[in-house]
């Protein structure tokens, strides 16, 4: 089910506009199956808020984070459209779900109805809500629109998304309360000393244990000829540093079409 329209109501950053009507910003609600991460491969219906605290240059989900379309769900009728596939699995995406609070009560509402729940989120907010697999795919340098990869404009958004990018108390808390994957988005083997910083603080911050295998490298690229140019780069990466390789399988399967 593809939502698209132009709908008024969020403001730029889709931050707490629903917080009083309780709705949720939806962009697209689909099943696909889960091509990213420990699951891919599962048939999983996918809910795509709109609204993004971050604007990555390479976000392939425009129409979530630099320019938001939507239309507002109940979530009830969130849970209803879930209901119609045959699925055990859910997605819940964005753009940032979590900065939305009906976020909460839609992954509450979830495990109460049996649903395994993974949510792909940038790691900047910990909700509070129960969480299957928390997808946390923590910003690098390499994401940042500087005026020379800006999509929509001449840096504008740099800085903030500079500020706001990493937040090692988040993460940690996020890995002490969640059962997680780390997914990073690589653009090079440039990117490496940044992970491997963030992982040493990240590890010195956190009570429990993130282990090589839970770290994912995934190559960055929205298309298949994106991905073509950087998915070996990223495998040899894995092997030499001993992090798991994630494919995109929705991109090798459909490209970058809507709804997959
Ligand atoms: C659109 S984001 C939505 C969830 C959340 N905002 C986040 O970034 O994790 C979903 C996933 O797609 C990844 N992603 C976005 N654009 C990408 C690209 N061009 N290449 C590879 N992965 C990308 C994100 O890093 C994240 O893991
Ligand atoms: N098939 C498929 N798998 C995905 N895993 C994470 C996705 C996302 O956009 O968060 C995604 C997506 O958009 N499609
Ligand atoms: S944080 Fe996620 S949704 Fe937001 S701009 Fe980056 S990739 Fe897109
Ligand atoms: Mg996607």
């Amino acid at each position: 089910m593809p939502v698209a329209n132009d709908a008024p109501g969020v403001d730029i950053e889709g931050t707490d506009a629903d917080a009083e009507s309780g709705d949720l910003p939806i962009n697209e609600l689909f099943q696909s199956l889960q091509g990213e991460g420990r699951l891919a491969g599962v048939p999983s219906v996918f809910v795509r808020t709109s609204g993004c605290n971050l604007r990555c240059w390479f976000c392939d989900s425009y129409h979530t984070s630099w320019e938001p379309t939507h239309d507002w769900f109940t979530v009830d009728d969130v849970l209803a459209a879930i209901e119609e596939y045959d699925a055990n699995h859910v997605v819940l995406t964005g753009g940032e779900p979590l900065i939305h609070d009906s976020s909460e009560d839609l992954l509450a509402r979830l495990t109460d109805r049996g649903y395994h729940t993974t949510v792909e989120t940038n790691g900047t907010v910990v909700p509070d809500a129960p969480i299957d697999l928390a997808s946390v795919s923590p910003k690098l340098a390499s994401s940042t629109p500087t005026a020379d990869r800006d999509p929509d404009g001449n840096g504008e958004w740099a800085d903030r998304h500079e500020e706001r990018r990493l937040d090692v108390p988040t993460l940690a808390e996020l890995v002490e309360t969640y059962d997680t994957q780390l997914k990073f988005v690589v653009t090079g083997r440039e990117d490496m000393a940044e992970i491997e910083r963030l992982l040493k603080r990240l590890r010195d911050a956190a009570s429990t244990c993130v282990r090589d295998d839970d770290v994912l490298l995934m190559p960055e690229g929205q298309t298949r000829d994106q991905l073509e140019a950087t998915r070996e780069t990223v495998a040899d990466l894995a092997l030499e540093h001993g992090y798991r390789y994630t494919p995109r399988l929705h991109v090798d399967l459909w490209n970058d079409a809507p709804g997959t």
